[in-house]
């Protein structure tokens, strides 16, 4: 993947575009033209969470952008799921650069825990195995345990996914530095055995470069919610270009 950035690739997450579509049988706003305009504008990959109940991101979608993102052989394709319901099929299918495992149950809020690794690593390898067989990196979505990244290295995981939500919600609350400590350490624990570190969920303009300068390995930000609300304000380019600056000032000093 290019990286205009110095070390962290933007892969935004357009599940709110769809969303919004899926409230009119008129096909707008685009999810295609969404992640046009934003790879347009610099970023570096499209991310996708194709939920089983189709609340937002549809099959369509997913094969959709799959041929869109073959013109463009710089960016990346991150398709998000549950490996154990309906993942795989979107694996095989598109053989997108990286799949994310999340072990979301059917129908959940939101993305709101990471993998138990204890209880389901040994099913989870086979599964690894597959993907990576189909030349698909793998993340597993992580809460942020630096004891866990031995599991998720073991069980043959190329990247883990740290789940920020709980650093979204302490960001500038007395407890912060608490609470971002872990991020830290979990980051540096994953790095030190070469295993390789994404990062999302409630990331934001406020909270990204705050995040990025504590955990300088991350490889990769998944952004939705919030990008695409702010896109309703600026647009998807002025957007995007917002967000690669708040990547680009965390490797920046005095930035
Ligand atoms: C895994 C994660 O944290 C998000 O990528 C997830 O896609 C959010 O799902 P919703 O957009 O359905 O809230
Ligand atoms: N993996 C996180 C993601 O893709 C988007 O999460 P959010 O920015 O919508 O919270």
């Amino acid at each position: 993947m290019s990286n205009s950035s110095a070390h962290t690739a933007l892969s935004v997450n357009v599940n709110k575009v769809a969303l919004v579509r899926n409230t009119r049988h008129l096909g707008i706003p685009s999810v295609a033209r969404a992640a046009t305009l934003c790879l347009q504008a610099g970023a570096q990959g499209i991310t996708v969470h194709p939920r089983p109940d189709a609340r937002h991101i549809r099959p369509d979608d997913v094969t959709e952008l799959s041929a869109l993102l073959k013109a463009w052989p710089d960016r990346e394709f991150n398709i998000e799921g549950n490996p154990f319901q309906n993942l795989m099929d979107f694996v095989r299918q598109c053989r997108p650069q990286q799949c994310t495992f999340v072990p979301d149950g059917e129908d959940q809020f939101t993305s709101d825990h990471g993998w138990n690794l204890a209880q389901d690593g040994e099913r989870l390898r086979p599964l690894i195995q597959e993907a990576q067989s189909l030349g698909v990196r793998v993340s597993l979505f992580m809460d942020p345990v630096p004891e866990s990244m031995a599991l998720a290295k073991a069980v043959g995981a190329d990247r883990v996914e740290l789940y920020t939500e709980t650093f979204a919600s302490a960001f500038g609350q007395p407890n912060f530095q608490e609470v971002f400590e872990q991020f830290v350490q979990t980051g540096r624990a994953a790095a030190a055995i070469n295993l390789g570190v994404n990062a999302g969920h409630d990331l934001n303009r406020d909270n990204l470069t705050t995040f990025l300068r504590g955990c300088p390995m991350v490889q990769e930000v998944s952004i939705g919610h919030a990008l695409v609300a702010d896109a309703l304000e600026l647009g998807y380019a002025a957007t995007v270009q917002d967000y690669l600056r708040c990547i680009d000032a965390a490797f920046t000093t005095g930035a």
